[in-house]
């Protein structure tokens, strides 16, 4: 796995012998039935390599998350190409996704904790879709990842009990718990006050840099801008600043 410290310069070149993670080529999505069919998505080309983090910006409704959500093998590719983490996910099977999604931390706006479980067995609800992660080794890992996120002493916090920006950080540790190959993140700042949101997109992009897996996060968050190695525009379901 790359590995790659704190003193790695933003903006990296990435080599371009370095196969990506994430390729996308003439993807077109439309939601709706006949007369009510709406295109969403006009041939998207997008490329996300290792270890770099890239936002996703661009108006309301200008298909961000739609792609986003493509790429998380989270609905059926309806045209163009796109291969995520060495599978291609147009025509893949059910399995075939579930096995994509396993390799990918994904965090949302609403951090998605369930109420009734503690910091800790959120996340180590990670290994229910990794049988073969003992509960012994769950509760480890989930503690360890804890830890970094600066939680080792939440772990039997119920989420009513800690902040949004600790709930948040839950979520970023949930994400990683699993050393995930890419992370997806749907606007993951945009409920948290400008400190902690940045103390979220730092750990997320220190925390996905020594993980070595690149970040895509869609956000319309401007305090946040400068994690970027590169930022992938889109307007009206295209992208219109280059992908690479
Ligand atoms: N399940 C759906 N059924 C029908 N239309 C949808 C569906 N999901 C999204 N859309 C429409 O697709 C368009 C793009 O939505 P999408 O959520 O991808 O945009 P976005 O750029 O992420 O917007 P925002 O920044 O507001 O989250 C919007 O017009 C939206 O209404």
């Amino acid at each position: 796995m790359k590995t790659s410290t704190s003193t790695r310069p933003p903006a990296e070149p990435v080599a371009s012998n370095t196969a990506p993670t994430v390729t996308g080529r003439g993807i077109c999505h439309s939601f709706g039935e006949g007369e009510l069919k709406k295109q969403i998505l006009f041939d998207v080309d997008v490329s996300i390599y290792p270890g770099e983090v890239v936002l996703l910006t661009g108006p309301s409704g200008s298909g961000k998350t739609t792609l986003l959500t493509l790429i998380a093998g989270l609905r059926d590719v309806q045209e163009g190409q796109l291969y995520v983490l060495g599978h291609e996910l147009h025509g893949a099977t059910r399995d075939e996704l579930v096995d994509v999604r396993r390799k990918i931390g994904f965090i949302f706006q609403a951090h998605n904790l369930l109420p009734f479980l503690s910091v800790r067995q959120n996340v180590e609800l990670v290994f229910e879709l990794h049988p073969n992660v003992s509960v012994d080794e769950a509760t480890e890992r989930a503690d360890k990842i804890l830890q970094l996120v600066g939680l080792g002493d939440r772990l039997d916090y119920m989420p009513d009990k800690i902040s949004g920006g600790q709930k948040q950080r839950v979520a970023v540790a949930r994400a990683l718990v699993a050393g995930p190959q890419l992370i997806l993140a749907d606007e993951p700042t945009a409920a948290l006050d400008g400190k902690s949101g940045r103390a979220v997109v730092d750990l997320l992009q220190s925390l996905a840099r020594e993980q070595g897996c690149p970040v895509l996060m869609v956000t319309h968050d401007s305090r946040v801008l400068d994690v970027a190695d590169r930022v992938i525009h889109m307007e009206d379901g295209r992208i219109v600043e280059p992908a690479q």
